[in-house]
């Protein structure tokens, strides 16, 4: 495999495969990401974002095809690999954020710090940073319960920077956002981008966004394709 931060290479996924309701998602999806820059996937809802995401991220496996991280063949890994590569190496944001209750938005970003064994200050220093860098640092002390959806959003967005991934992979990350703060957290991610090397892909239904993207990809037919 390259050396590309992330890299897919003839990747296959049928759902209930052999039944009647077979669903043959993914038919030889091929990608690579580079290194400090932004990919948009684009696809109508059902191509198989999600599922392409979720192969990308190691949390499933295709039924052929092989998956690469930061030049790591990962298609033979076993479980406990994939678990520590995904921890160090990857960072998701969900169209629905996930935070934990009952901790405060800093601490949620603190944890995947501590998990990784980062000294307490330096976790709470950096989760601040990322915090401010996109406008709620205000909000740093306030449980999840207490921020507005798109608060909760920008607190995820940066809980899957935390351990500065090398891969980023996001489902709709500004869907439930306002343009002005979509606006400020697509800056935010661009300028980190640009600063940590990190590869990015994220799957949009905005063409809008798609477009200030560095590169434009397309689900077509269970294939990826520039769009
Ligand atoms: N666990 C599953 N079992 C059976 N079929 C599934 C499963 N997960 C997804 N599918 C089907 O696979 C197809 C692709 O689903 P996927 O969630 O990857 O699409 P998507 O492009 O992310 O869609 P959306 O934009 O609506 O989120 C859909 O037809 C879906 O119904």
């Amino acid at each position: 495999m390259s050396e590309a931060a992330l890299e897919l290479e003839g990747i296959e996924k049928t759902y209930n495969a052999g039944r009647e309701n077979e669903v043959q998602v993914l038919r030889g999806a091929t990608l690579a990401l580079e290194r400090g820059q932004v990919t948009a996937l684009v696809a109508p809802s059902g191509a198989g974002k999600s599922t392409l995401l979720h192969i990308a991220g190691l949390l499933d496996v295709p039924d052929a095809g092989r998956v690469g991280i930061g030049g790591r063949d990962m298609t033979g890994a076993g479980d406990r690999e994939r678990t520590r590569v995904r921890r160090r190496d990857v960072g998701f944001v969900y169209q629905f954020h996930h935070l934990l209750p009952e901790f405060s938005a800093l601490e949620n970003v603190m944890l995947p710090q501590l998990a990784e064994g980062r000294p307490k200050a330096e976790a709470e220093a950096r989760a601040q940073d990322l915090l401010a860098s996109v406008g709620v640092a205000d909000r740093a002390e306030h449980r999840p319960a207490a921020l507005s959806g798109g608060e909760q959003q920008r607190v995820a967005f940066c809980r899957a920077l935390a351990n500065a991934p090398r891969v980023l992979l996001a489902d709709e990350p500004t869907g439930n956002l306002d343009p002005a703060t979509s606006d400020r957290v697509f800056g935010a991610l661009m300028q980190l981008v640009r600063e940590t090397g990190l590869a990015a892909l994220i799957a949009t239904h905005n063409l809008e966004l798609a477009a200030r993207m560095d590169r434009q990809l397309r689900l077509d037919e269970g294939r990826v394709i520039a769009a």
